[in-house]
């Protein structure tokens, strides 16, 4: 069965924009977006689009490839001041003479959209309250909404990194899930990936996980977008695997909108938070 991203963010944002509608204001979310990426554009349209549909306000500030650090530096510190603006988020990725460590520990964590400062990192490892990052929190409010159990079930994570794989398994670990993160130094990867009762595939890689890495019956979800001749693919190869799985997330249409909708979400717990409301 398909995990359909597409739908369920449909009816969650449905959902959403109903409390949107009873706030004094729109919550208002600036956009930080550096240089000419493709498809760092796409995203950020995409964003701004579904933002709007839910009566957010979304701005998006352009700046050069060359711009310097003191511009961007200045840029969010106006945003951190100004109480009308309830979310920032910086797109990545950056250019690399800028600092995005330290661009992103500048942003106020009161209005850290993408759960990535280090302060929401660390109230996410001690299991407090917080934002969470969008892409693991968009693939929690999916399994839930399909009513997937998660608790006792073994969930195996093909990823590390600090916006997925880490932050995924921490928030599957508090729900009462038993969690093997693997990586590109996993020995014996294969073993590991066919006990999964939930298969996460967040390694940026076109087709890596095949059938004969899957347990039959298990829950696969694909976190890839890889940009292969102008078209969109996973991390899995649906083709193959949807077969023997229960359920499966397809690329487009699964945790892409999934994670624009658990960003509008954010935004909202952010405006609340803020107490902004006059
Ligand atoms: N600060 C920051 N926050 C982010 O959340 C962030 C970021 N930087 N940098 C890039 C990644 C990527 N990302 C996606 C979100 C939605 C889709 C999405 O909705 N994809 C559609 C397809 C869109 C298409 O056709 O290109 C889908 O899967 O159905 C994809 C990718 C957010 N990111």
């Amino acid at each position: 069965m398909i995990l359909d991203g597409r739908k369920t963010a449909d009816i969650l944002n449905e959902q959403l924009k109903e409390k949107v509608l009873r706030l004094n204001r729109k919550p208002r979310l600036e956009i930080i977006l550096i240089g000419d990426d493709p498809a760092s554009h796409t995203y950020v349209n995409s964003k701004l689009k579904q933002a709007s549909q839910l009566g957010m306000e979304v701005h998006i500030n352009h700046m050069d490839e060359s711009v310097l650090e003191d511009e961007v530096i200045q840029l969010i510190t106006s945003f951190n001041q100004n109480n009308q603006v309830d979310g920032i988020l910086l797109q990545l990725p950056i250019p690399k003479h800028l600092n995005e460590v330290q661009l992103m520990e500048l942003i106020d964590f009161n209005k850290d959209v993408d759960g990535f400062h280090t302060m929401n990192q660390g109230l996410l490892f001690q299991k407090r309250e917080g934002i969470r990052p969008a892409t693991p929190k968009g693939i929690m409010m999916l399994l839930d909404h399909y009513h997937i159990p998660i608790e006792g079930m073994h969930v195996v994570i093909i990823g590390r990194s600090q916006i997925v794989g880490m932050p995924l398994s921490k928030m599957f670990i508090d729900r009462n899930a038993t969690v093997t993160v693997t990586h590109s130094k996993t020995k014996n990867l294969k073993e590991l990936t066919k006990q999964a009762d939930i298969l996460v595939a967040a390694l940026g890689k076109p087709k890596f996980v095949t059938k004969d890495m899957v347990k039959i019956g298990a829950v696969v979800i694909d976190v890839g977008i890889n940009r292969v001749d102008n078209k969109l693919v996973g991390d899995v190869d649906f083709d193959e695997v949807a077969p023997i799985a229960s359920y499966i997330t397809p690329v487009p249409k699964g945790v892409g909108p999934m994670t624009i909708s658990a960003l509008a979400h954010n935004l909202y717990e952010l405006y609340l938070k803020g107490d902004k409301n006059t």
